[in-house]
């Protein structure tokens, strides 16, 4: 089935009130680009003036927690990024995955609770280099979307992010062959946990140093269906190509 592209910008800690401009030249290109969506997820400190900033398109968190409030120091419900006009949330990102010891169950609770909040999710997996390197990959990166896929997701409001560790930020970019491979097992993985129907619907984005001069070799990949993001979402000049790259893919 044709499933709409979604192209996603992943601002990590990066940005200030000062940056907000790059996210209204972003939201003016959206508007343009209707065939796709499109999203940024901001740090906290900015998702209420981007979701102010860009009527054009959704404004997300980075994680959310599972539970709805308490002594969580640092995290963010899922309530608080509604409130601040998010409409969607990243979870199981590899930074977040590695810098607070989340398991695939974290993730799994994570994704659920922002799921039955009314929230979409993108759900990043992916395999270090000595896993790739060993060529342990598939079987690594199926297994772990298979623990942290929430139960009974609906699938119209759930994304997965194919994010190579070894691509992200080092101008590495997987090959079209093992995106493909990669998207392929984990569309047969979902199917194995969710039914064909439901995994057909769901869209499977890749993340790794895109940019505008790859992204079109990228989305020609079968089972990609968009990107997520980093460094090159930080600019309205560097993340507009993309974006435009995803609507030329769905004309
Ligand atoms: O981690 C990423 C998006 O979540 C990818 O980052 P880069 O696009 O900077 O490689």
């Amino acid at each position: 089935m044709a499933r709409r592209m979604l192209v996603a910008g992943n601002w990590k800690m990066h940005g200030l009130g000062a940056d907000l401009g790059e996210v209204t030249m972003i939201s003016m290109a959206a508007e343009k680009n209707r065939r796709v969506d499109t999203a940024l997820c901001m740090p906290a400190t900015l998702l209420h003036r981007a979701a102010a900033a860009a009527p054009g398109f959704d404004i997300g968190g980075q994680d959310v927690h599972p539970e709805k409030g308490g002594a969580h120091t640092g995290e963010i419900s899922v309530d608080m990024i509604k409130d601040a006009g998010g409409a969607l949330t990243i979870v199981g990102h590899s930074e977040r995955r590695e810098a607070c010891g989340q398991s695939d169950g974290d993730i799994a609770a994570r994704a659920a609770a922002a799921l039955s909040g009314g929230l979409h999710v993108i759900l990043c997996v992916g395999e270090s280099l000595d896993v790739r390197e060993a060529g342990n990959a598939v079987e690594r990166v199926t297994s772990q979307l298979k623990a942290s896929l929430p139960a009974d997701p609906d699938p119209n409001r759930l994304a997965i992010a194919y994010e190579p560790i070894w691509a992200i930020g080092t101008g590495k970019v997987a090959g079209p062959e093992e995106i493909g491979e990669m998207h392929s097992a984990l569309r047969g993985a979902l199917s194995e946990s969710l039914g064909a129907e439901c995994a057909d619907k769901v869209r499977i984005l890749y993340g790794g140093s895109v940019n505008g001069d790859n992204a079109e070799t990228i989305f020609a990949v079968d089972n990609v269906d968009g990107a997520l993001v980093g460094g090159a979402s930080l600019s309205a000049a560097k993340f507009v190509p993309i974006i435009e790259a995803a609507s030329a893919r769905s004309v």
